[in-house]
């Protein structure tokens, strides 16, 4: 495991970056375009880990996908709802997107099915997915029988009906049976118990089924309908830029008072992520946005107070912001941020205090009361977003070394080398 020093930046930053494909969106199509009956191409797609896993489970599953490097293109040879292979035992890393999706994918076909991990993977939570798929006629179950991967899947067609299923804790599961319910016997109807989390990844799904045709009903997140015999059509998708990846630079800009313009992801996106640029706002900087574009502009910046319950990806960017602005911060409703990469809140804490930060956690959250970080080494805990964000904080202060950095090739596997071109 190596270990990277992140020096600081000396020069004011002025700069237009282009991030890559949205790591949600990419994942989704994949899904998407495997059920469509012929060839689709899904264009500035992510390449990263969590996308390679889900591109090549879906060639061990008999459903061509072609990866054009060149030009950040996956062309799939979707198999009209069917899945060729009668028999798999597929590894998806630790890819939340893939480990859901493909679950909900493989009930319709006719065979016995296995997805694993990591390590990690077999902590992150799937049995309220389990269950709904169940209730939709499917037969599937956690392996060890702990609600988490591995999965065994017993494919023989989706029957639909009606699916009670916890909103509480992952806005994946309820994506991931949206994406199959149009492949049903019969219409397919969704109910939310509790409040959903990380609603806004629940729109992109919609959004990208209405992309080929398919529409959903959503009676406001409590609801959602679908009818069966819809097929996707094929398409050729445009990738938006990745908005969580977007959050890092939209950081430097407000770290190091400097201007930076990152262009792939505009004032339409539908990602939640996207609102990080308005939590900055409101902490200070300036932000200006154009149909591909969004702008940070970093000024004297003070702390807030913010629900971040729709982007929790970019609470930890927000963590190492908040270590350089004048009052506390205090992120709220984020509870599942516990069950991602690893615990983030508890990490968020313990690497923080290492610095000389004072933090303290909560069950949905952190407060960060800010001072001069002083030298450290960070852990990363393999999650990408650990890796990415605290970087952020060596860009002002001495002594920062990240370990593991080679995590970030999850979502994002040249992040080091744009930071680096940042310094011009
Ligand atoms: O649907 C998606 O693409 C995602 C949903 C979110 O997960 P939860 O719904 O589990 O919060 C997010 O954290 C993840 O990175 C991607
Ligand atoms: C939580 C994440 O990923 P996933 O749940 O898709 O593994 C993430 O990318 O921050």
């Amino acid at each position: 495991m190596n270990v990277i020093e992140i020096k600081p930046v000396t020069g004011r930053i002025n700069t237009i970056i282009r991030v890559p494909g949205s790591k949600s969106y990419t994942n989704r199509a994949l899904i998407t375009t495997a059920l469509a009956d012929g060839i689709s191409s899904i264009n500035n797609a992510l390449f990263s880990d969590d996308t390679h896993y889900m591109a090549s489970c879906l060639n061990s599953l008999g459903i061509p996908v072609e990866e054009r490097k060149d030009t950040n293109t996956f062309i799939v040879n979707g198999k009209g709802g069917c899945i060729p292979a009668e028999k798999a035992n597929l590894f998806v890393g630790n890819a939340g997107t893939a480990m859901r999706f493909l679950t909900a994918l493989l009930t319709l076909g006719y065979g016995v099915y296995e997805i694993g991990g990591v390590e990690r993977m077999g902590q992150r939570p799937i049995q309220d997915l389990l269950e709904g798929l169940n209730q939709l006629g499917a037969e599937v179950k956690s392996k060890l029988d702990n609600g988490c991967p591995p999965v065994i899947i017993k494919g023989k067609g989706l029957k639909g009906g009606k699916a009670i299923v916890n909103g509480d804790l992952s806005s994946q599961y309820f994506s991931a049976l949206l994406m199959v319910s149009p492949y049903a016997e019969n219409d397919v109807t969704i109910e939310v118990k509790g409040d959903l989390v990380s609603k806004r990844y629940v729109d992109m799904t919609i959004d990208l089924m209405g992309k080929h045709g398919v529409t959903v009903e959503n009676i406001g997140y409590k609801r959602l309908l679908v009818k069966s015999g819809q097929r996707y059509k094929t398409i050729s998708y445009e990738v938006e830029g990745d908005a969580s990846a977007a959050s890092y630079f939209f950081a430097v800009a407000a770290i190091t008072g400097g201007r930076v313009r990152v262009e792939g992801v505009g004032k339409d996106s539908l990602q939640g992520d996207v609102q990080f640029a308005d939590v900055l706002k409101k902490m200070g900087c300036h932000v200006d946005r154009g149909r591909d574009w969004i702008e940070v502009s970093g000024r004297a910046l003070h702390g807030v107070d913010v629900d971040m319950g729709d982007m929790p990806d970019v609470a930890q960017t927000l963590a190492a912001v908040a270590v350089y602005v004048k009052g506390k911060t205090r992120v709220r409703n984020v509870k599942n941020m516990r069950i991602k990469e690893t615990d983030r809140i508890a990490a968020v804490a313990k690497e923080l205090r290492k610095m000389g930060i004072s933090v303290t956690e909560y069950e949905d959250g952190f407060e960060i009361e800010p001072s001069m970080p002083k030298p450290a080494e960070i852990e990363t805990y393999d999650d990408h977003r650990m890796a990415m964000s605290f970087a952020l904080i060596g860009l002002k202060s001495d002594g920062i070394f990240i370990k593991n950095p080679k995590c970030v090739s999850k979502t994002f596997p040249n992040y080091f080398q744009l930071i680096e071109k940042l310094r011009g």
